[in-house]
């Protein structure tokens, strides 16, 4: 079932366009990764998803039904995951994980929250410490663990990789992938070439306003990967 779509659109900022009549699925169980040059369009792309702003043209649908039929129904299928996860550095990964939580409408008991964080990746016993001496690895998870609470059907990420050790991005990579496998559809954007092939079923290349290129990632060769990527970013290709 295909989970988020975009059909024929186009955003525009003022005279600027910043996608050009654009198609995308990602369906249940499948990640894709949309790698580009910066302002190719991917945050466009997610901030549309999450009804942040609306297209001049085309459709944005979420579970087989237009965002702008009901934009409540459409953001409750889906969580964010932001480059940075910035929580209260005070309270610990549950704490903050119940807080925001709640605020998503779901109540979680101390046991709840702590399973979420486990299934997120992070140590049980790391969840009961301040979130101000989290790396930004563990403040990821958390960050997850918030999208697991909300019981989302979507997961956006945007950049949720950089900063990351190559340990670290191995490890969020790992349960991106689990989570794929419970059914989730992630639609994940990067600048890393190399992580996008380990992690996603289909990378989608992106250039101004354009999706370029999809290609499965099980098919393509990382150096091949990184060829095409270059050559569509040098123009040498169309
Ligand atoms: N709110 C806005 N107002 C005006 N222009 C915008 C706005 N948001 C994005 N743009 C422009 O639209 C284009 C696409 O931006 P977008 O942020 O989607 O790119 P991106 O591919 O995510 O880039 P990056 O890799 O740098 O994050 C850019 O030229 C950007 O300057």
């Amino acid at each position: 079932m295909i989970l988020l779509e975009a059909r024929n659109v186009t955003k525009r900022f003022g005279p600027h366009i910043a996608l050009k009549n654009l198609n995308l699925t990602v369906s249940q169980g499948e990640i894709v990764c949309l790698l580009g040059a910066n302002g190719a369009g991917k945050s466009t792309m997610v901030n549309l998803f999450l009804g942040f702003l609306k297209p001049d043209e085309g459709t944005i649908v979420i579970a087989g039904r237009p965002v702008s039929d009901d934009l409540r129904a459409a953001r409750a299928r889906v969580a964010y995951i932001p480059d940075q996860v910035n929580l209260f550095p005070l309270l610990s990964g549950v704490e903050n994980l119940t807080y925001f939580a709640e605020l998503a409408g779901r109540r979680l008991t101390v046991g709840e929250a702590t399973v979420l964080l486990v299934e997120a990746g992070l140590n049980g016993e790391d969840a009961t410490k301040r979130m101000g001496d989290y790396s930004k690895g563990m403040r990821q998870k958390v960050g997850i663990a918030i999208a697991l609470a909300k019981q989302a059907d979507a997961l956006l990420l945007d950049e949720p990789l950089s900063g990351l050790d190559p340990l670290a991005a191995n490890d969020f990579g790992a349960h991106i992938r689990l989570l794929r496998d419970a059914g989730k559809a992630v639609l994940m954007v990067t600048h890393d070439v190399f992580r996008a092939r380990e992690i996603a079923d289909r990378i989608g290349i992106m250039k101004a306003g354009q999706l370029v290129e999809t290609v499965d990632a099980r098919a393509v060769e990382s150096n091949a990967l990184d060829r095409l990527y270059a050559d569509h970013m040098r123009g040498e290709l169309r």
